[in-house]
């Protein structure tokens, strides 16, 4: 089981007005509402909340009230559950790790040990800055500590990747809004519809009920592909044949706050960050979507494929820049051998990242947590 950070309910939920239930009316698929889901009852405690909820690295929460620990509530995930994941993601990430760990084996702690690693980072795509930054800290670190042997090296350097990792896990926060809008945005082929689909399935094996707005109006086809899964999957999708997607999100929020659904996810054609007129409509969803809800959408997802390395790192900083991201979804990260772009991430434009993606099943998805992250890289 997956594990998400909950918010208790509100005691006033949204009413819709008048004029927003009438609006509903003008989505063209709106399946009967989805019937109440049972909330898990797996076990429930109070979590270790990272620093990451209370002050986000890059990004106002846009939520109207604060959140504090008292709010949040954590479904665990199962220790068999973790322990097929770590060993998932190890596998995923062992292209990037091979690289990283070998140069310790039996190594001198010399200049050569440090061109290595520094060559090592560079081709996991960690970007220069954050190279530079782990090498000399880690020299310094070797220094201040006596470190003797490569093996003592080895276990600084995971600790100094944490340190710079740990910014960016944050955990999605359930039902602080009804409905939480979530806008996701990425280009051609970075796995966004894969991972609504994921998230879907996620959210509402947590109780939630779940609405999507097929917001790609440039390929029928992958309006339909969303329509037939939303049916088959008990998730109301609303789409429309033509026109703009704005109109789409802003219906699909209207029709979430009349049927009180937990959770929006508007989906977004692919584009890249140079295509100005389709950045422009993305900037236009998001307004739009405020216009239905003040305070949407809550967050703004950026998917980014995970083996474009540098790229993806590009790309996060076109379209935060343009839509002010919340959160990222890294996606493919199974295979290959550029996992160090978290590092460049971190160091260059720290946008929390929510989940990472290992594979295409449904369990291949789960939020990210640095030292786990670390873990199956430098083990
Ligand atoms: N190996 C692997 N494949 C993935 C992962 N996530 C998604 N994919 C695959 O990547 C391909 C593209 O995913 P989509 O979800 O269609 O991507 P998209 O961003 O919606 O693409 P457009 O609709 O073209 O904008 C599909 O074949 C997915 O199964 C992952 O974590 N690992």
């Amino acid at each position: 089981m997956f594990s998400f950070f909950k918010r208790k309910p509100k005691d006033t939920p949204v009413t819709p007005t008048p004029a927003e239930e009438a609006a509903t009316d003008t989505a063209t698929t709106a399946p009967a509402p989805l019937a109440p889901k049972p909330v898990d009852t797996g076990t429930v405690r109070t979590p270790d909340i990272p620093a990451a909820v209370a002050a986000p690295p890059q990004v106002e929460d846009t939520a109207d009230t604060e959140i504090t620990e008292a709010d949040i509530v954590a479904v665990e995930t199962p220790a068999e559950t973790k322990s097929s994941w770590m060993a998932r993601l190890k596998a995923g990430l062992s292209k990037t790790s091979t690289n990283l760990t070998t140069l310790f084996v039996g190594a001198r702690i010399d200049e050569e040990l440090y061109e290595e690693l520094e060559t090592a980072l560079l081709m996991a795509d960690a970007g220069v800055e954050a190279t530079q930054f782990l090498l000399n800290s880690l020299k310094r670190r070797v220094k201040e500590q006596r470190l003797t042997d490569a093996a003592q090296v080895k276990t600084a350097l995971r600790s100094l990747l944490t340190e710079l990792l740990t910014p960016l896990q944050k955990p999605l926060v359930l039902g602080r809004e009804q409905p939480l809008v979530l806008m996701i945005a990425g280009v051609n082929g970075a796995g966004k519809t894969t991972t609504i689909g994921k998230l879907a399935k996620h959210m509402q094996a947590h109780g939630q009920s779940v609405l999507l707005a097929a917001g790609d109006t440039f390929r029928a086809a992958a309006r339909e592909q969303l329509t037939v899964w939303g049916e088959r999957n008990n998730v109301t999708v609303i789409a429309q044949q033509s026109g703009d997607p704005a109109a789409v999100a802003f219906d699909a929020v209207n029709s979430a706050r009349a049927r009180k659904t937990d959770v929006v996810m508007v989906d977004t054609a692919g584009r890249l960050p140079t295509q100005l007129h389709l950045m422009d409509e993305l900037k236009k969803i998001k307004r739009v979507t405020a216009k239905a809800m003040a305070s949407a959408p809550h967050e703004v997802l950026l998917v980014i494929d995970g083996n474009t390395g540098q790229n993806a790192l590009t790309q996060v900083q076109a379209f935060d820049d343009a839509l002010g991201l919340t959160g990222l979804v890294v996606t493919k990260l199974d295979g290959t051998a550029k996992g160090g772009v978290l590092a460049a991430i971190a160091k260059v434009r720290p946008v929390p990242v929510y989940f990472i993606g290992i594979g295409e099943k449904i369990e291949d998805l789960q939020p990210f947590n640095a030292e786990d992250f670390v873990d199956a890289l430098l083990s």
